[in-house]
């Protein structure tokens, strides 16, 4: 693991497609409440996966909305995307919710198509990407089916979908898996996680499942309770590819779980000593 300090978070990747610093954000009327996010600053790197993890509240689908577009952050700080300042909702960035926002009316690879139907796509070009990306999420078989037809899980897969059809450079992915019981799960991330390790796309995922945060991604940020800010950082030093269920039997597993539980504990303010 390497150094866990907040200054790492704030330290120049290789390569950076998402870069905050010193971000300040308010909401209310003139912006008079108390801050939500104040002084945080990240880092995510092209083709990076990072875990954004803290207390409830603390502001993390605040940064989600941030950087893509969907909230004014420039009156404090700085927020570039692929160098770019944020001032407008990014087309290059997939967001992706706990709901898996499928449309009831529309076969799976209609839903799919949406995306590309809104960008002038002819129909056999996008017919066919839709195909391909269902297949890679495991899905092939399925594209006639509606919605209502589909397990939890197979939903989220065909969302997982369609929100990669338009090939967004940015994976935003807010507890993308938090409504889907256990077994699910862990089925369905073991999924996701093969299917990235394909990609390589970079993704920010906030999450507040810390198996999902050490077994997925390369980096885990962890931010402080109201007003949000990075308080550590941590390295995920396991190999890939991946394999879920091995991975949380080891025991360098487990010592990082109880560190970052640790810094995640109301009142929590040095805890790396406390990792065994
Ligand atoms: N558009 C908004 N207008 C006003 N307040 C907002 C807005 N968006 C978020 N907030 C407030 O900002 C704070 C942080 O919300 P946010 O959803 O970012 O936290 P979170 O860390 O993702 O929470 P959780 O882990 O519980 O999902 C909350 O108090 C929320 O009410």
């Amino acid at each position: 693991m390497r150094d866990s300090s907040a200054a790492a978070a704030e330290r120049p990747r290789q390569d950076p497609l998402i870069v905050i610093e010193d971000l300040r954000i308010s909401f209310g009327k003139n912006e008079t409440e108390a801050p939500v996010l104040d002084d945080l600053s990240l880092h995510v790197g092209r083709g990076e996966f990072v875990a954004l993890v803290g207390p409830s509240g603390c502001g993390k689908s605040t940064v989600l909305n941030a950087i893509a577009g969907l909230i004014d952050a420039r009156a404090g700080g700085k927020l570039r995307v692929g160098g770019r300042p944020v001032d407008a909702i990014l087309p290059g960035i997939g967001y992706m919710f706990q709901s898996h926002g499928l449309l009831p009316w529309r076969t799976v690879v209609r839903n799919i198509e949406i995306g590309l139907e809104l960008k002038g796509m002819p129909r056999a070009l996008r017919r066919g990407k839709a195909l391909d990306l269902l297949r890679k999420v495991g899905l092939a078989g399925y594209e006639n089916r509606y919605p209502a037809e589909l397990s939890g899980g197979m939903r989220q897969r065909a969302g997982l979908a369609r929100t990669l059809a338009t090939d967004p450079e940015v994976l935003l992915m807010d507890e993308p898996f938090g409504a889907l019981d256990a077994q699910t799960k862990l089925l369905v991330q073991d999924s996701f996680l093969e299917f990235w390790e394909q990609d390589r796309r970079t993704v920010l995922l906030v999450t507040h499942d810390l198996d999902e945060a050490l077994c997925m991604a390369d980096r885990i940020l962890v931010m402080s309770g109201r007003p949000g800010r990075i308080v550590r950082e941590y390295d995920v030093p396991f190999d890939r590819p991946r394999h879920i269920v091995a991975l949380r039997a080891s025991p360098q597993y487990g010592r990082l779980w109880r560190q970052i539980w640790n810094d995640l504990r109301p009142g929590s303010d040095s805890p790396r000593g406390a990792a065994k």
